[in-house]
């Protein structure tokens, strides 16, 4: 990246240049080709010992165990060992036996809900680390209600459907997803796990879903192109004090072939995290005498946090140290940016574009008016305004306003395929997941992120199967109900 420093003062004045794709110019969007059905076999994996979506952890006394975390050892479970005077009996060639796997996969693979991914990270991570992901603002009302608000739909199942074969693919605006789901922009991902938006962009390459980078991300934009070449990748923009700066990302996401861009606007100033403040919470972490045995029962953590080259890789910020995210909001972003910053980011970018934190339907209705491709309908998972309604509460009424004008994709709370169901058949094109895919990162990096969408995936294909609804087009409003005062 380009050496830099960002320095908080007035907002620099436009430069009007339009911003050109190195390719996927949404103007000159691919044609759509439907990728291969995705892998159907072992679905339907019975979720043993899944637990409930308000599963509750105790943030301490978990267990730390180095070997186990350890991502790249490779090193095998078993090891036999052979005699050297008595020779085993000559077998028959045949194909190699698979290696055993490492602790690692093994763990993951006793992962059968989200909700085992988040313990697991509950037992990696530091308290202040893990409180950073899961925490919300203020008194986390909307972060629960992100999640509990699915509850208000059931599902409702057609019988004598052929669902002998499933499609769970669809295109997101315009380019091939394997599943109707897409990572979250979230910051600081290399602050959970060593270089982990490349750990995540891969995985998501892996599976064929869209990964988006975000502007607060511990890799730059270049260096998760380079680690990440292959897949889908967006980059997450904040409006910036800078403005040429805030250019100058775009111009380098562009250049480094990010096709589409997700314009965040609903983090004028950072939402009150009373976790993190009480965690006083900082990357990287200020060592304090209060947090010593925590950090020590977390080595494998450490180890890794101690050769990660930590701080905000899309920026240089002189003299960073010990960084809360609240300071580096409050002094780099733009609390003024209005739909006339907005409408010049349209203009520039040509490619598709996603306005993301949207709750309320007029401005969906503005966003489409613009010629937004996608708007996110999105509370930033509970973690800026206390109190707003769920993302999937809104929903209904936004995809009302935005009449099929614009991609709607629902962000926040979604921890099963049966949420992504209900959101699909309220309107949405496809749901964007956060914490989900963080839980499956720090609990193992890039194969706990696999394991994050293996899990949609399963859970998915089950789902569709049993609600008679062999492809994502055939889920409609029809296939749910209100819980309460709908007509069940
Ligand atoms: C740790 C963390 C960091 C985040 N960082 C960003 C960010 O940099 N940019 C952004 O637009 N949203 C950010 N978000 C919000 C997510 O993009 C997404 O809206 C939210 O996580 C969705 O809710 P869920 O976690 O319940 O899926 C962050 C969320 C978390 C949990």
């Amino acid at each position: 990246m380009s050496g830099r420093t960002v320095a908080a003062g007035p907002a620099a004045t436009w430069v009007t240049s339009p911003i050109t794709i190195a390719k996927g110019d949404a103007r000159h969007r691919p044609p759509f080709r439907r990728p291969p059905p995705p892998r159907l076999a072992g679905c339907g994996r019975p979720c043993a010992g899944a637990t409930r979506r308000d599963d509750r952890i105790a943030k301490t006394g978990g267990e730390a165990s180095v070997d186990a975390d350890e991502p790249h050892t490779g090193r095998a479970l078993a090891h036999r060992p052979s005699s050297a005077l008595t020779p085993p009996p000559r077998a028959p060639a045949r194909a190699p036996a698979p290696a055993a796997p490492t602790r690692l996969t093994a763990r993951l693979q006793r992962a059968h809900a989200i909700a085992d991914l988040r313990r697991q990270a509950a037992r990696r991570l530091p308290k202040a680390v893990f409180d950073f992901i899961d925490g919300g603002a203020e008194d986390e009302r909307t972060l629960r209600d992100n999640v509990e608000a699915f509850d208000a739909w059931m599902l409702m199942p057609r019988v004598g459907v052929d669902v002998g074969t499933r499609d769970l693919s669809r295109p997101i605006l315009g380019y091939p997803s394997s599943l109707p789901i897409m990572m979250a922009p979230t910051g600081l991902a290399g602050f959970f796990w060593p270089d982990g938006e490349v750990a995540g962009a891969q995985a998501a390459a892996r599976a064929g879903i869209p990964y988006c980078l975000s502007t607060n991300s511990v890799g730059s934009i270049e260096h998760v192109a380079e680690g990440a070449p292959e897949g889908e990748r967006w980059f997450q923009l904040y409006f910036l004090r800078d403005r040429e700066w805030m250019q100058a990302l775009l111009h380098r996401a562009a250049a480094a072939r990010y096709r589409v861009l997700c314009l965040t606007v609903d983090l004028a100033v950072q939402g009150r995290r009373e976790r993190d403040l009480r965690n006083a919470f900082t990357m990287p972490l200020r060592p304090r005498l209060s947090t010593a045995l925590d950090l020590a029962r977390r080595p494998a953590w450490l180890a890794g946090a101690a050769r990660s080259r930590l701080g905000f890789g899309n920026f240089e910020v002189a003299g960073s140290g010990f960084t809360s995210v609240a300071q580096h909001v409050a002094s780099l972003f733009d609390p003024s940016a209005n739909w006339d910053d907005i409408a010049r980011i349209r203009d520039q970018w040509h490619g598709p574009m996603a306005l993301k934190g949207l709750l309320h339907p007029a401005d969906a209705e503005k966003a489409a008016a613009l010629g937004i491709e996608a708007v996110i309908v999105s509370n930033h998972g509970g973690r800026q305004l206390d109190d707003v309604p769920a993302a999937i509460a809104a929903l209904p009424d936004v995809a009302e306003a935005v009449a099929g004008r614009a991609e709607i994709i629902l962000d926040g709370g979604v921890r099963r395929g049966t949420d992504v169901i209900k959101a699909l058949a309220l309107g949405a094109t496809a749901c964007s997941l956060g914490r989900p895919f963080l839980w499956g990162l720090s609990a193992g990096g890039s194969e706990g992120v696999s394991r994050a969408i293996e899990i949609f995936r399963s859970e998915l294909d089950n789902a569709m199967t049993l609600l008679g609804t062999p492809t994502l087009d055939a889920i409609t409003r029809d296939h749910v109900r209100a819980r309460r005062g709908g007509g069940w």
